[in-house]
């Protein structure tokens, strides 16, 4: 997890305007010794995609190539084969012949040099070049573990079955993509350095399930597992887990289909948190939608959907706000330049909210209409803070609960900086710029409120309440994403600059 350890306030570069214009202050790392991470978005994931496609293609020509030599030296075989002789008498009888001693002479001669040169020939070197290439690209080990840590993420939060996830069933979903025994035995070993014991059994068992004898020896060598093995790993992880005592039922559990739950790994009461993400909370039935036509004279002509979320703090979704020209805009990553990595701070640098997404900040002229969309929805001002800022998330990815206000009470130097940049985030303007297939969800915890993102709707709220303190009830995070790609565009709007649109003390 290299890139995280930076601070927000590396010295080595400049504070720009847009890492505090973001919801919390978001550090844009673009550190050139640090590997690329591919995990952390959808993006980033499909140029993994693309770089294995590359690499699949160099191996089809490699082989192909290696395949056109035993061809030829084969049919160079072949050639010789037929004029092969039995014995001295047929050998004396050929070469008596002096137009087969000629042609003897002159093939040894010749054309031996020429194949031993073709044999020893290094067919395909490009080939092999062009692949390293591609191999220095390969995800590294803080990839792979973003990786580890999404899959665990999704298994916890979603109280996802080992054996479900391994067949493809995600909440009940079934889909066309399987794991294979060097994948449940990856999480198996992730999951026992983690002291994830009960899961890290079931994906041992899972392994041990679905592992194959290979009579290939490559193939034994590259992907061979030794049942014993994972037999011992099970068995390692369920004393670890349990008790000693009872190794005779874990014997037992191992000859049992991966369905059969371990004994006494009882599931727990799912947290409030778990609810919230599994979208179970009960909804609110006393709030109402309509159209709004109010709220700027723009909106008599065009009236917006809305829908109350939570009056106190204020919440609300306005529905089909953007254009499939702007949510395409917004989702063309061509428009963003370099991706980054984003870890997100609280006022105080030293505490770090885990965000594992990708960034980056959107300013296309066309989009500027968005902002004043934003005036209209909420009848306040966009000013300095023009820029939007868009989120990509990756496998699992997610955003711990946190406050999108910096509390100018706090005097940090995050706060400060606030300060000459229109005081507090007064209100939040979030938009789904895509579907999320399964999960992904905006969870306000202290309030019960889930909101699923649904493509081209803007949820707005007030971060502070009506006397300009910071609303705690405003705490927010999003659960993992299981299936799909999650993108958002984010706008938030300054305290001081609704000085002459909100009057003192009333809420927006
Ligand atoms: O994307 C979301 O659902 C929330 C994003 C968020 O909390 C933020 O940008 O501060
Ligand atoms: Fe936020």
């Amino acid at each position: 997890m290299s890139a995280k350890s930076h601070s927000f306030f590396n010295p080595s570069r400049e504070l720009y305007y847009s890492d505090v214009l973001p919801a919390l202050s978001i550090a844009f790392l673009n550190d050139p010794d640090n590997p690329k991470i591919y995990t952390t978005s959808v993006t980033g994931l499909s140029e993994l995609k693309e770089l294995e496609d590359l690499y699949i293609d160099e191996l089809n020509e490699y082989t192909d190539l290696l395949q056109q030599k035993v061809h030829s030296l084969k049919l160079y075989l072949e050639k010789l084969k037929l004029e092969k002789l039995e014995n001295y008498e047929q050998r004396v009888q050929y070469v008596s012949n002096p137009l087969k001693a000629f042609g003897l002479l002159r093939r040894t001669h010749q054309d031996w040099p020429k194949w031993h040169n073709y044999t020893k020939s290094d067919i395909g070197a490009a080939k092999l070049i062009a692949m390293e290439q591609l191999l220095a690209k390969a995800p590294g080990n803080d990839d792979m573990m973003e990786a580890y840590k999404g899959m665990h993420r999704i298994e916890e939060v979603y109280d996802l079955e080992a054996a479900d996830m391994a067949k493809g069933l995600l909440l009940g979903k079934q889909y066309d993509a399987k794991m294979s025994t060097a994948e449940c035995l990856a999480l198996g070993d992730y999951m026992f350095n983690q002291s994830e014991f009960a899961r890290a059994a079931k994906w041992y068992r899972l392994g041990l399930y679905y592992n194959t004898e290979y009579s290939n020896d490559v193939f034994k060598q590259i992907y061979g597992f030794e049942s014993d093995e994972i037999r011992k790993m099970f068995l390692i992880a369920r004393i670890k887990g349990a008790s000693v005592d009872d190794v005779p039922i874990y014997l037992r559990e191992l000859s049992h289909g991966p369905h059969t739950p371990l004994w006494k790994s009882e599931k727990g009461i799912p947290t409030a948190y778990q609810e919230g993400c599994w979208g179970r909370l009960p909804r609110r039935r006393d709030l109402t939608c309509r159209y709004n036509s109010t709220t700027s004279p723009f909106l008599r002509l065009a009236p917006l959907k809305m829908e109350m979320i939570s009056l106190d703090p204020y919440i609300v979704i306005y529905r089909d706000v953007l254009s499939e020209h702007e949510i395409r805009l917004a989702t063309d990553k061509s428009n963003y330049g370099v991706m980054f990595d984003t870890w997100t701070y609280d006022a105080d640098p030293r505490i770090k909210l885990e965000r594992i997404s990708k960034g980056g900040m959107l300013y296309t002229k066309e989009l500027s209409v968005v902002n004043k969309r934003i005036e209209d929805m909420t009848g306040l001002n966009v000013s300095l803070t023009d820029e939007l800022q868009m989120a990509n998330y990756g496998l699992g990815g997610h955003f711990l609960p946190h406050y999108d206000f910096v509390n100018l009470t706090r005097r940090t130097t995050l706060t400060r900086i606030f300060e000459t940049i229109g005081g507090d985030r007064q209100v939040t303007v979030l938009f789904y710029t895509s579907d999320v297939e399964l999960g992904g969800a905006t969870l306000f915890p202290k309030l019960n409120i889930t909101v699923r993102p649904e493509k081209g709707s803007a949820l707005i709220w007030n971060n502070l309440d009506h006397t300009g303190q910071p609303d705690v009830l405003t705490e927010h995070g999003i659960c993992p994403v299981i299936v799909g790609s999650r993108w958002t565009l984010t706008q938030t709007l300054a305290e001081w600059d609704q000085m002459f649109k909100k009057p003192c003390n009333t809420k927006i």
